[in-house]
């Protein structure tokens, strides 16, 4: 499996954030997307993810399941945690276990998975408490563990440590070397070193200066 982006040029307003930029990503890869703020690391990702169209250039999946998209075939975590208030922490993680499994087979136990995935993030505890009161670091957990109660090969995330302590942080880089490991790819912008295994470094200041 291979992520492939090619010649990409992606505009926001009227202003060209990314001028002719080309990459791949193999499974049991990541690529860290660096650079200072405002570069596009997130217009980057939310294009891969299919939420922006680019102006021109080719983004695909070789090797993926061609009856899906390459966002169906994503997780895609952003600067919002995409929780639910109004459930619980098992409630919101049941929730994506059905709603991000369309098209992919799991695999394994719902509930297992579930309870896997809450183990992971050390939100085992919390399981029936209301989402709406957990702390910023609790939620941004909470949204993490969506990458394990649905498996999905390919890894988008947006600085995905924000409000992370040093602990949770090593929750998630465990996270994603053990993706990486088993095959899965991972598209990370971060503006901390995360010290992860099989990783490349792609820096969109470096890529602009060249263009
Ligand atoms: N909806 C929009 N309309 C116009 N310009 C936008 C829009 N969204 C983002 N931009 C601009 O695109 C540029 C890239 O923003 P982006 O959020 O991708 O940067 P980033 O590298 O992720 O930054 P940060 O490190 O601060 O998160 C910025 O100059 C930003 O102002």
């Amino acid at each position: 499996m291979q992520l492939i982006a090619e010649d990409l040029v992606i505009d926001r307003g009227s202003r060209r954030i990314i001028d002719g930029l080309s990459f791949a990503v193999k499974g049991g890869e990541a690529l860290v997307l660096t650079g200072a703020n405002g570069i596009g690391k997130t217009t980057l990702l939310r294009t891969l993810a299919g939420f922006i169209r680019p102006f021109r250039g080719v983004i695909r999946l070789d090797g993926g399941d061609d009856e899906l998209t390459l966002g169906e075939q994503s997780h895609v975590v952003g600067h919002t945690n995409a929780v639910k208030s109004s459930l619980s922490v098992a409630e919101n993680a049941g929730f994506w276990n059905t709603y991000l499994n369309v098209g992919l087979d799991s695999g394994q136990d719902p509930a297992l998975r579930i309870a896997a995935s809450l183990r992971h993030f050390g939100l085992e505890d919390l399981s029936d408490f209301p989402a709406a009161y957990l702390s910023a670091g609790q939620k941004r957990r909470l949204g993490l563990a969506r990458l394990l109660v649905a498996r999905r090969p390919v890894w988008l995330l947006d600085e995905p440590t924000a409000s992370l302590d040093t602990a949770s942080s090593e929750r998630l880089v465990a996270a994603v070397n053990d993706h990486t490991s088993s095959g899965g790819l991972a598209v990370i912008a971060t503006h901390l070193p995360l010290g992860l295994e099989r990783a490349r470094t792609l820096d969109l200041a470096a890529q602009r200066m060249a263009a």
